[in-house]
This record gives structure tokens, sequence and C-alpha cells, in this order.
């Protein structure tokens, strides 16, 4: 299972929680990855830990003020980039054109859709990973794959349908271990968290039990 840590805009220490990721990654074997704010993203790399970008626009270098380049976060140390989120919502076509710009880049991408239809249609756009978070749930203190467990099985269905190659992941409301072995065996390969790690008060501590079940 990948463990992929979306700090969004919390105010949390994003050194702190890169710090105690890459530590409990070592320690675990578990792939563990952590995006923080652009503005972090070379701060955050240069932990050790597996840093991924929150966003990329589609846009190449040039005359694209206020875009977040895909060369630039990749520069900074970033592997992989987030494209789409229920809190920052993309048209398809721009959805397209962020994943050409982060695979240009050279880097992973994962992207999220609120529901299997969404997770279908972002699949056929060829990804590396999608991940479902319905949007109710996000935040929460109920796992989706508690919650709402035929959201995830569907949603490795309707991934699989398009394109076997693209892992599926799931998010909102997950921040323990039973929830992570809850996705797993659902079909997920991978959990995309925040809250759960990001308002913790101790964030190695959420994140060891996060992988005590693996
Ligand atoms: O939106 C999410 C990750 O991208 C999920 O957020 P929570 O883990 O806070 O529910």
């Amino acid at each position: 299972m990948f463990i992929l840590v979306n700090l969004k805009a919390y105010p949390c220490d994003p050194i702190e929680v890169a710090t105690a990721a890459r530590d409990v990654a070592e320690e675990s074997g578990v792939r563990i990855a952590v995006s923080p704010q652009a503005a972090d993203i070379s701060r955050v790399a240069d932990t050790g830990v597996e840093t991924w970008a929150q966003h990329v626009d589609p846009n190449d270098y040039g005359s694209h003020t206020g875009s977040t380049l895909a060369e630039a976060v990749a520069e900074a140390g970033a592997v992989g980039t987030l494209i789409n989120h229920s809190e920052n919502r993309l048209k398809l076509a721009d959805i397209d054109g962020s994943i050409q710009a982060a695979e240009r880049a050279g880097l992973e991408t994962c992207v999220c859709g609120n529901n299997p239809g969404q997770i279908g249609a972002v699949a056929a756009l060829g990804p590396d990973s999608v991940a479902v978070e319905p949007p109710e749930l996000i935040g929460g203190d109920v796992s989706v794959a508690t919650a709402d467990p035929g959201i995830v099985t569907d949603a490795v269905d309707s991934a699989a349908n398009v394109d076997e190659d693209v892992d599926v992941y799931c998010g909102a409301g997950i921040s323990t271990g039973d929830d992570v072995v809850t996705a797993e065996e659902l079909g997920a390969s991978g959990i995309l968290l925040a809250s759960g790690v990001a308002k913790a008060d101790d964030p190695r501590a959420a994140l060891e039990d996060l992988v005590s079940g693996l």
C-alpha cells in the first residue's frame, strides 16, 4: 500500500511531518509520500521523504503568470503530483493537459475523482493512478472504506474496465491502521489522506498507526 499525505493548506509544520514520514517509511518498508504546499516542496524534499506536488498546471514554460509549472516542481524535488481535487476542481481538458505536463516533467500522476464515474473518466486519460474521494466524507471522522465501501470497489472496477494499469487509491476520513487495511481489502492499492496526519497532535504516531497493519 502507498500512503500519500496531502498537507493541503493546513497550518502544520511540513518538515515535522516530512521527517516523520521519512522515518516511518524507512522503519516499516511502506511507501509514504508527502504533498506539501508548492512553496514548501524544496525543503520537504530535502528531508529525503518522497515528495509530491498538490497540483501542476497544463502550461509549458512561457508567459503564464501565477501558474504552477510541472518542470519547476520537479526541479524543486517533487517526483509526483496530485491533479484535480474536490477542493480544486478542474475541467476534463485541463486534467488531460496537467497529466501531459506532469509526464513531460517526469512526475508520477494521481488524479482525484469524487465518485466511480469520475474515476472511470479520468482513468481514460492515462494517469499512473486515480484516487476516489467522496467530498462529503473529506475531513470527517469516518473512513470512506467503512462509510461507503461500495464506492471503493466500484471505483476499482471502473478504473479496471478502462485501463488495468491505473492504480486506484481511496481517501476521505482515513486515520487509522484499520482504515488502511480495510481499504486494501476493498482493492485499493493506496490511500490519500490529510487531516489524520496534518491535524494530528503527534504526526509520527499517526503515521506509525497507519502502517501498523501492513
Ligand atoms: O482530501 C483528502 C486528501 O486529498 C482527504 O482528506 P482527509 O484525510 O482529511 O479526509
